[in-house]
C-alpha cells in the first residue's frame, strides 16, 4: 500500500534525480522554477486506465514506459529537444507501492535516456490509474507544423503503420498465437519515441512540416494536411510483415489496416520532391507514404478509400 503522499514522493526522489540544468528549483516547492530556451515546445498527453491502457496486459514498467513515450513522441513531431516533464497521477488503492516503484522506474530509465528533468506534478486518489504528463522542450530554429504541405509534396512515414493497432486487437483478443507477432505487440506496449529523427528532420530544409501519428494515418492525414488539399497513396507503399500476416489470417485488408491504425507513433512529414533524397538518406526508417494532391481525400489510384481513425468520442 502507498501509505501517504509523503511516502509517495519518497519513491519518486528515490528514482528521479533532484538536479537538473535548466530546473533552478525543482520538485517540493509550490512551483518549480525552470530555466527555459527562449523557444519552447509544450505538449501534454493522458494515459488512461481501461482507455489507453490495460493492467491485464501491460505490465507496470510497460504503462511507466508508454505515459512518457507517447508525450516524447509529441515532442519528436515538433522536432524539439525535450528537456523536461510534470507528471500528474490517479491513484487507485487496488494497487501497491511495488506496482508504483516498477512503474515509476521504467519511466525514470526512459527519461534518464533524455537526460529529462522531473520537475513536479500532482497526486490525487481516484478510480482508476490515470497519469497526465506534460512535456515541454527546446524548439529547434524552423517550427515543424501541420498545414504546410502543398501539391506535389512527398509525403513520409518514419515507423510502422499499424502494428500497434495489430498488437492491441491480439492482446485485447488473448490471442493464443500472440507470440507470432512479436513486433505488433512491442509497438503497443513499449512504444520507442522518434525524437532523434524528429531532431534530424527539423534541420533538413526540404522538410516542410511532421507530426507523430496518434490516432491513426486516415484520421492524422487530413489534420496533416492543408484545406483543399489530399493525398495519393504510393501504389507500392508495403505494409509491415506482421501486419500483412495478421489480416492475411483474418480475411483484413492490410493497406486500410495499416491506414486506420491506431496509437502508432510514427512520424508523418512532407518535404519538396527534391528534399526526398536527402531525408531518405539521413533517415533509415523511412518510406514514402504518397503525395501530396489538390483533390481533398485519400485515394489510392484514383479510388478514394474513404477510411476512419480513431476518435474518443465515436465508439
Ligand atoms: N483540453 C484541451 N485544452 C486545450 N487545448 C487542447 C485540449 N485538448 C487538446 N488541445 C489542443 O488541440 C490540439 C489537438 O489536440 P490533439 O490531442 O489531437 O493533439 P495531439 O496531442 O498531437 O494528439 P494525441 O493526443 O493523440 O497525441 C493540440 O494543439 C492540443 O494542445
Ligand atoms: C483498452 C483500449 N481500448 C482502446 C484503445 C485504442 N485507443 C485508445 S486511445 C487511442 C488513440 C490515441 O490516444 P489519444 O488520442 O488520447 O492520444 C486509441 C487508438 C486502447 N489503446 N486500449
Ligand atoms: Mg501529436
Amino acid at each position: 500500500m502507498l501509505k501517504s503522499e509523503d511516502h509517495f514522493l519518497e519513491i519518486v526522489n528515490s528514482l528521479f534525480p533532484r538536479e537538473h540544468p535548466h530546473m533552478v528549483v525543482g520538485r517540493g516547492d509550490d512551483c518549480a522554477v525552470l530555466k527555459c530556451p527562449a523557444s519552447l515546445c509544450m505538449s501534454s498527453d493522458l494515459f488512461l486506465e481501461d482507455v489507453h491502457f490495460r493492467t491485464r496486459y501491460f505490465t507496470p514498467e510497460d504503462i511507466g514506459h508508454k505515459a512518457l513515450a507517447v508525450n516524447l513522441s509529441d515532442l519528436a513531431a515538433g522536432g524539439a529537444r525535450p528537456l523536461g516533464f510534470n507528471l500528474n497521477l490517479i491513484w487507485p488503492v487496488y494497487l501497491d507501492e511495488e506496482f508504483c516503484r516498477s512503474m515509476l522506474s521504467s519511466m525514470a530509465e526512459l527519461g534518464a535516456k533524455f537526460k529529462l528533468a522531473l520537475t513536479g506534478g500532482d497526486l490525487s486518489f481516484g478510480k482508476s490509474l490515470g497519469l497526465a504528463v506534460c512535456i515541454w522542450g527546446k524548439s529547434p530554429a524552423r517550427q515543424m507544423l501541420r498545414g504546410k504541405a502543398e501539391p506535389g509534396d512527398v509525403l513520409f512515414v518514419v515507423g510502422k503503420a499499424g502494428l500497434a493497432a495489430c498488437g492491441l486487437s491480439l492482446l485485447e483478443e488473448n490471442d493464443p498465437g500472440l507470440d507470432r507477432y512479436p513486433e505488433c505487440v512491442a509497438q503497443h506496449l513499449r512504444p520507442r519515441p522518434l525524437v532523434r529523427e524528429g531532431q534530424v528532420l527539423a534541420g533538413i530544409e526540404e522538410v516542410k512540416g511532421l507530426m507523430d501519428v496518434s490516432d491513426g494515418l486516415a484520421r492524422d492525414l487530413p489534420r496533416f494536411c492543408r484545406r483543399g488539399t489530399g493525398v495519393e497513396i504510393c501504389s507500392d507503399f508495403r505494409v509491415h510483415p506482421e501486419v500483412a500476416f495478421f489480416c492475411r489470417d483474418r480475411g483484413l485488408d492490410p493497406l486500410a489496416t495499416a491506414l486506420k491504425g491506431g496509437e502508432d507513433y510514427a512520424l508523418l512529414g512532407a518535404c519538396t520532391r527534391k528534399g526526398w533524397d536527402t531525408v531518405k538518406k539521413k533517415i533509415l526508417d523511412c518510406r514514402r507514404l504518397g503525395t501530396v494532391t489538390d483533390k481533398p481525400g485519400i485515394f489510392l489510384q484514383d479510388r478514394e478509400l474513404g477510411l476512419k481513425g480513431f476518435d474518443h468520442f465515436e465508439k
